[in-house]
C-alpha cells in the first residue's frame, strides 16, 4: 500500500519535473531555430569554420584550456579551415581574417574603426582614451596626439632613452653567469621612460608615488590579461566579487590619484611661466619644417617597411629641426589645450597620458626581451649586430645619438623580424559597423560580428615569406620587401588607427637594445622551438623570456672564428 502511494508521488514529482523541463527546452529549440533562420546567423554560418553547439556556439572549446593550449587550437583551426575563419561565442559571431588582402580591406577603412567590445575592459583605467574611443572623439584626439610622436619631439626623447637604458646595464650587472628574466628588466625601464616621456616625471622626483605609480601599472596590465584568459573573470558579475576587483580599485586610485596630481601641478607650472612672460613652444612650432637635416637617403628601414601605409605620423617627417627643448607628451597636451588649438579637458588628458602608459608599457617591453632572447639563440645574428654596433662606436661608451640610430641598419632588420616573428599585439579586434565583404571567396561578414585579425599568423604566412617560421632578418633587405604585401607585416597595426607611438617605440628599441649589446652577450639556453608562447592582448613567453649574458670585451668580433651558430 505505501509503496504505491510512493510510486505515485514519485511519478507525480517527476511529472512536475519534466513537464516543466521540457516546456524550457522547446523554448530554447524555437529560439535557437529562430536564430539560425536570421540573416546574421544565416551569413555566419557561410563562413567556414567548426561546428558548434546549440547555444554555446563554439565556446566551449574554450572552456578548461590553459592560454598556450588554446593558442595551439587557434593555429590549428587555422591549417583546417584557411583565412576565413568563423566561431560562434553563443550567439556572437567571431570572424578570423589571415590573408593580407582581407586585412587590408578592414585596416585600410575609415569606416571599420570601432574596437571589439572585449577593450571595455580598460575602460576603468583608460576611460575614453585614444586605444578605445571611437567616433568623432577619436577623430579630433586622433588629430591632436599624432603630432606629438612627431619625429622632432622624438630626438628630444634620445637623452631619456640613453640614460634609461644606461641604468639598465648597471642594474643587469648583478646578473652576470646567472640565468634570469630578462622581461623584468624590460619592463622597468620602459614604465621609466614612459613616466618621464608621457609626463615629465621620474619615479625620484615623486619619491613613494612613482614607485607605486610603476608598480601600479604593471600590475594592472596583469590584472587585464587575466580578464582575457580566464574566461570566467570576463562577466563583470563574477570579475566584481572576485580578489582582482579590489586589487584593481587600489591600482586605479595610485595610477589616477598621480597622473591627477601631475596634471595640477603642470598646468599651475604652466599658468605661472605664463604670468612670468615664459610661454613654451607650441607644437607647430615644434614640428615646423624649417631645416634639412634628414635628407631622404638617410630615412630609416622602417619609414621604408612603413611607407605602404603612411598615416598621419608621416606628415611632415621628411625634415627635422634638430634639437629642442624637451617637453613631455602631458605637457604638449596641456600647452595645446590652454592655447585654445584643441578643447581637451583635464579629464581627457588624464585618459590619454594613461593610455599612453598602457600602450607603450607591455609592447616595447615584450618586443624588446624578445629580441634579446632570439640573439641568445642566433648567435651568428648577434655578432653581426655587435660588428655594426663597434664600426659606429668603436670601443667608447658615449651615449648614442639620433644619427647613430640611422646607422644601426642591421639591427633595425633584427627588431622588425623580431616583430614579425612575436608580434608583441599578436590579434587587433574590430566590432563591424555595416556588412563588408572581403577578398577571399568575396565572403560578406555580417555587421555586428567581431573581426579578428590575426597578426601573428599572417606575419607566419608561406605566401609571403619564404620560410616563414625561420628567423632571418634578410626578410627585411629592400630587395626581399618590394614586392611584399603591406599588409602582411602589420605589427602596429596600419591605416588610420594604427600605433601611434610606432616611431617612438623603434627609436627607443634601437637605443636601449643598442646599449644592452655594446656592453653584454646574451645566451639562451632554450632553443627557439622550445618558446612558450601565451596567448594573451601581448605576446609573452609563458616560460619566461630566461637569458645569461657576459661582459663584452669591446673589440670587433671575427665572424669566422666566434661563429657559434645554434641554428636548430
Ligand atoms: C613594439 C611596440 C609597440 C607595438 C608592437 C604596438 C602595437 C600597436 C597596435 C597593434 C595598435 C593597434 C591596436 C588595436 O587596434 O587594437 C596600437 C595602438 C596604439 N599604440 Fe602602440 N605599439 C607599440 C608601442 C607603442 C608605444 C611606445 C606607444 C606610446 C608611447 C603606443 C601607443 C599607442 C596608442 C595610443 C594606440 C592607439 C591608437 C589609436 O587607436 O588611434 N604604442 N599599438
Amino acid at each position: 500500500m505505501t509503496s504505491i502511494v510512493d510510486d505515485t508521488n514519485q511519478v507525480g514529482s517527476a511529472h512536475l519535473v519534466f513537464y516543466p523541463l521540457l516546456f524550457i527546452t522547446s523554448v530554447l529549440w524555437l529560439i535557437h531555430r529562430w536564430q539560425q533562420q536570421s540573416r546574421f546567423f544565416k551569413l555566419g554560418n557561410v563562413l567556414p569554420g567548426p561546428a558548434g553547439v546549440p547555444f554555446f556556439g563554439n565556446a566551449l572549446l574554450a572552456f578548461g584550456k590553459k592560454p598556450d593550449q588554446l593558442v595551439d587550437i587557434a593555429l590549428g583551426y587555422a591549417e583546417q579551415y584557411g583565412t576565413v575563419i568563423r566561431a560562434w561565442l553563443g550567439s556572437k559571431l567571431i570572424v578570423f581574417l589571415l590573408d593580407a588582402d582581407d586585412v587590408e580591406v578592414i585596416l585600410n577603412s575609415q569606416v571599420h574603426i570601432d574596437k571589439a567590445p572585449e577593450y571595455r575592459f580598460f575602460k576603468p583605467w583608460l576611460g575614453e582614451g585614444l586605444l578605445i574611443s571611437t567616433g568623432p572623439k577619436w577623430r579630433s584626439h586622433r588629430k591632436m596626439i599624432a603630432p606629438t610622436f612627431h619625429i622632432n619631439i622624438l630626438k628630444s626623447f634620445v637623452g631619456v632613452f640613453n640614460k634609461n637604458s644606461k641604468s639598465v646595464v648597471e642594474k643587469m650587472c648583478s646578473e652576470v653567469g646567472k640565468t634570469f628574466d630578462v622581461h623584468d628588466y624590460m619592463s622597468t625601464a620602459t614604465v621609466d621612460i614612459l613616466l618621464e616621456t608621457a609626463m615629465g616625471i621620474t619615479r625620484k622626483t615623486q619619491d613613494e608615488s612613482g614607485f607605486d605609480y610603476a608598480m601600479a601599472v604593471m600590475k594592472m596590465c596583469d590584472i587585464i590579461h587575466q580578464r582575457h584568459y580566464k574566461f570566467w573573470l570576463r562577466f563583470d558579475a563574477i570579475f566584481n566579487f572576485s580578489s582582482f576587483f579590489e586589487q584593481q580599485k587600489n591600482f586605479l586610485n595610485i595610477i589616477h590619484g598621480l597622473t591627477n596630481k601631475v596634471i595640477k601641478s603642470k598646468k599651475e607650472t604652466y599658468f605661472e611661466n605664463k604670468a612670468k612672460g615664459f610661454i613654451p613652444p607650441t607644437l607647430a612650432e615644434l614640428t615646423r619644417d624649417d631645416d634639412n637635416v634628414l635628407a631622404t637617403d638617410n630615412k630609416t628601414l622602417s619609414d621604408t617597411v612603413f611607407k605602404g601605409y603612411r598615416d598621419d605620423l608621416d606628415f611632415n617627417d621628411d625634415n627635422d629641426v634638430g634639437e629642442k627643448k624637451r617637453l613631455a607628451f602631458l605637457d604638449l597636451m596641456i600647452e595645446s589645450a590652454q592655447n585654445g588649438t584643441h578643447q581637451l579637458t583635464d579629464q581627457e588628458i588624464k585618459e590619454e597620458v594613461d593610455t599612453i602608459m598602457f600602450e607603450g608599457h607591455d609592447t616595447t617591453a615584450a618586443g624588446s626581451s624578445f629580441v634579446l632572447c632570439l640573439l641568445g639563440v642566433y648567435k651568428d645574428v648577434q655578432v653581426k649586430v655587435y660588428n655594426e654596433l663597434y664600426e659606429i662606436f668603436g670601443d667608447s661608451d658615449r651615449p648614442v645619438t639620433f644619427a647613430d640610430t640611422l646607422q644601426m641598419k642591421y639591427l633595425e632588420r633584427v627588431i622588425l623580424e623580431s616583430l614579425r616573428l612575436y608580434p608583441p599585439v599578436p590579434v587587433i579586434a574590430r566590432k563591424l559597423n555595416r556588412d563588408v565583404n572581403v577578398v577571399t571567396n568575396n565572403y560578406l561578414i555580417p555587421a555586428g560580428a567581431t573581426v579578428v585579425i590575426g597578426t601573428y599568423k599572417i606575419h607566419r604566412s608561406p605566401k609571403y615569406y619564404k620560410d616563414p617560421e625561420t628567423f632571418n632578418p634578410d626578410n627585411f633587405l629592400p630587395e626581399n620587401m618590394q614586392n611584399r604585401n603591406y599588409y602582411s607585416y602589420i605589427p602596429f597595426s596600419a591605416g588610420p588607427r594604427s600605433c601611434v607611438g610606432r616611431k617612438y617605440a623603434l627609436l627607443k628599441l634601437k637605443i636601449l637594445l643598442s646599449t644592452i649589446l655594446r656592453n653584454y652577450e646574451t645566451t639562451s639556453a632554450v632553443p627557439e622551438k622550445d618558446f612558450k608562447l601565451l596567448g594573451d592582448i601581448i605576446l609573452k613567453r609563458s616560460d619566461g623570456f630566461r637569458i645569461s649574458i657576459e661582459p663584452r670585451k669591446r673589440v670587433p668580433i671575427n665572424l669566422g672564428i666566434n661563429k657559434k651558430k645554434t641554428t636548430q
